[in-house]
């Protein structure tokens, strides 16, 4: 059978997603290539770890294990850090493989130089899970605004912050309660720290600000406020007042250059974001021809991510190899 080689790196939450995801969607997938999508191994850190639902076959501990895989095409990153993700997806484009990231950190600071490395190469990087997870922000600037220029983006662009917010209002529950909630989901970062003092929604705000404004906001980390300090108490009266507090993300293209904010903030009623509640992620775009577009969707969380990882492969149709009749050992 004629298949296309893929591999996964990393089988946490993201990882797991995307496999179960070719999995659950393979006709799909097939349909799209004219070709089955086939994970021939996955990378892990620890081996000795139990795994279910996959074959131990598959995982290896060993990165040189993947890149030496004959015909490999894709390589689904979802580990955790900028290194070794960035080395990692460096070798694979240098390989010739089509590479699919959700790994902010490492795209918030590399993305650049990563996608001119895959230029050159004649590869491509997916990165719409690196940014609100399965609400296709990226996509919607880089493919339907770009004749448009972009003028603003602002939104909620951390669903753990979002989550912890709406629960601690909704069920009264304290930050320790609800980020606990929020990492059984699946919702958090391996460090949680990330989500609750801002810098994951300050890395996403960075993505966001390369692609509507072709550069990132020259401002110190120090700028960035998470909702670590916000008390119950806190929410209870902005409550009881008609307010609502939600982590708010802008950049904006000014004459002096590109202005960004990450901090938390009290909304009205009135206020479009006001009803964006729990893990959902909301971006608005203010564009010069189309006006406010916004998008909106789970913004953390394994299958929302694994959505759009598996639906950046899907972009890929018509940019694969299938003239080989390549023969998977597990096909
Ligand atoms: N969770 C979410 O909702 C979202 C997460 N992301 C991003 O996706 C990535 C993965 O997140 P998530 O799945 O939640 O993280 P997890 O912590 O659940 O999983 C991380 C995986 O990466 C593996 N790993 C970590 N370090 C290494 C290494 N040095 N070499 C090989 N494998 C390694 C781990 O191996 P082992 O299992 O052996 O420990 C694990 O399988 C992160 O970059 C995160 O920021 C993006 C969007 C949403
Ligand atoms: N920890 C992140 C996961 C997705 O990017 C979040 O909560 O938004």
């Amino acid at each position: 059978m004629t298949v296309i080689k893929a591999a996964l790196l990393g089988f946490g939450t993201v990882g797991q997603g995307v496999y179960e995801a070719v999995q659950t969607h393979g006709e799909q997938l097939k349909e799209l290539f004219g070709a089955e999508l086939s994970i021939e191994a996955i990378l892990v850190k620890d081996l000795s770890k139990h795994r279910n639902g996959v074959p131990e076959t598959l995982l290896t501990d060993d990165f040189e294990h993947i890149i030496s895989i004959p015909d490999l095409q894709v390589v689904f990153e979802a580990i955790v850090g900028e290194e070794p993700g960035l080395s990692y997806l460096k070798r694979s484009i240098q390989s010739g493989c089509h590479v699919i990231t959700a790994n902010k950190v490492m795209f918030a600071r590399h993305g650049a130089s990563l996608l001119k490395e895959a230029e050159e190469a004649g590869v491509s990087v997916g990165f719409e899970a690196t940014t609100a997870g399965g609400a296709p922000v990226i996509r919607t600037i880089s493919e339907l605004l770009k004749v448009n220029r972009i003028q603003s983006v602002e939104g909620i662009l951390n669903g753990t912050s979002n989550f912890i917010l709406s629960v601690m209002r909704e069920q009264g529950l304290s930050f320790e309660q609800a980020l606990e909630l929020a990492q059984q989901k699946g919702y958090a970062e391996a460090d949680p720290s990330a989500d609750v003092e801002g810098f994951d929604a300050y890395n996403k705000l960075m993505i966001l600000s390369q692609l509507a404004f072709g550069e990132q906001p020259d401002w110190k980390i120090e700028d960035v406020e998470g909702i670590s300090s916000i008390t119950p108490e806190q929410v209870t009266e902005a409550s009881n007042r008609g307010f609502r507090f939600k982590h708010i993300v802008r950049a904006e293209q000014t004459e002096q250059g590109i202005t960004a904010s990450v901090k938390p903030v009290l909304l009205t009623e009135e206020h479009p974001l006001y009803s964006v509640e729990g893990v959902i992620n909301a971006v608005t775009v203010s564009a010069s021809l189309a006006g406010l577009v916004t998008v909106q969707g789970a913004g953390a969380g394994k299958l929302p991510t694994a959505s759009a990882m598996v639906e950046d492969a899907a972009a890929l149709a018509g940019k694969l190899n299938l003239n080989s009749t390549v023969q998977s050992q597990y096909a």
